[in-house]
């Protein structure tokens, strides 16, 4: 077994990890593992603790309790865990007067693994030439820029925090559609924290919701349908709803009303109402708040 390989075959696992700022606990000892080949929705309101995850992951702040990414602890290997690790935060960081020749050297230079010449090909398709200053790019072209970096970078495991912030929507749909397409394939897994849930849930494998500095929820996606069910009920129904103890109630006009419910039996709740598999935003809202987007 070399070094970066994991006993288990979790690339990510977390036991009782813990991050406290004098009283308050911004982690407050979560348990969690993320399988490779998966790409991974950490999803949680402001102040949640995603960010604070993250940072522990990357080995970029001390933290209790135990936490392996490739089997390492990234407190004592940051450096080697770097060599498979790509790291982006979101894409409006980029300074306006920096040359697209400028952050190619940069990259080159902080990163093991980053190919210059497959960098350059993405960028030729994407018409963005080596001297072109960011202030001269098109938002769509930054994040053409952004998406070359990142997919130049043989990394195994790809964490994207907040990537596409300042976006508008066809651009923030068009950087998750090519990192889909044109850089994820089994042997990566990418990490992703987003408040966007609705535009990411396509391309996701699993959802993390974290609140409070804790994992109020961690699914693969392929199972979500057989565990919720969500309900839209009539008026006449919403007492033997509320009966089968929903995880959360939301009032619709005309008296009908939506419930989400949590292993109850399918077949039962068709009889209340139209049935359906909840989204995940519509989950997400569910778990945290009890009630329904
Ligand atoms: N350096 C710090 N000192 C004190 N408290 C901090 C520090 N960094 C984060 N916190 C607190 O820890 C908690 C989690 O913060 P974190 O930045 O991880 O949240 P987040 O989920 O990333 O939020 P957002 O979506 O707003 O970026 C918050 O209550 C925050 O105030």
């Amino acid at each position: 077994m070399n070094d970066l390989q994991t006993a288990s075959a979790d690339l990510i696992v977390g036991r009782g990890v813990t991050k406290r700022y004098k009283d308050r606990r911004a982690l407050d000892s979560i348990n969690f593992a993320i399988e490779p080949g998966r790409i991974v929705g950490l999803i949680g309101p402001n102040g949640a603790g995603k960010t604070t995850l993250l940072n522990s992951l990357l080995g970029l702040q001390d933290f209790e309790g135990d936490l392996r990414v490739f089997g390492l602890d990234p407190r004592t290997s940051r450096e080697q865990l770097m060599e498979n690790v790509c790291f982006i935060a979101d894409v409006a960081v980029l300074p306006r007067w920096i040359r697209t020749r400028q952050v190619i050297d940069y990259v080159e230079g902080v990163h093991p693994r980053f190919d210059r010449a497959k960098c350059l090909r993405f960028l030729d398709q994407a018409t963005i030439h080596q001297d072109m200053k960011v202030s001269e790019m098109s938002k769509g072209m930054i994040v053409q820029l952004h998406l070359a970096l990142v997919m130049a970078i043989d990394a195994r495991l790809l964490v994207l925090d907040e990537p596409t912030l300042g976006l508008d929507i066809l651009h923030r749909k068009q950087f998750y559609k090519r990192l889909l397409e044109d850089y994820f394939d089994e042997d990566k897994t990418i990490l992703i924290t987003t408040h966007q849930v609705e535009e990411v849930e396509s391309i996701l494998t699993d959802v993390i919701f974290i609140d409070h500095g804790r994992i109020a929820l961690q699914t693969p996606l392929d199972v979500m349908g057989d565990r919720y069910t969500q309900v839209l009920t009539s008026a006449d129904q919403v007492e033997a709803a509320r009966a089968l103890k929903p995880i959360s109630e939301q009032s619709m006009p005309f008296g009908k009303s939506i419930f989400v419910f949590d292993g109850a039996d399918r077949a039962a709740l068709a009889n209340l109402g139209e049935v359906r598999t909840p989204s995940v935003a519509d989950l997400f809202v569910a778990t945290l708040k009890g009630e329904v987007a």
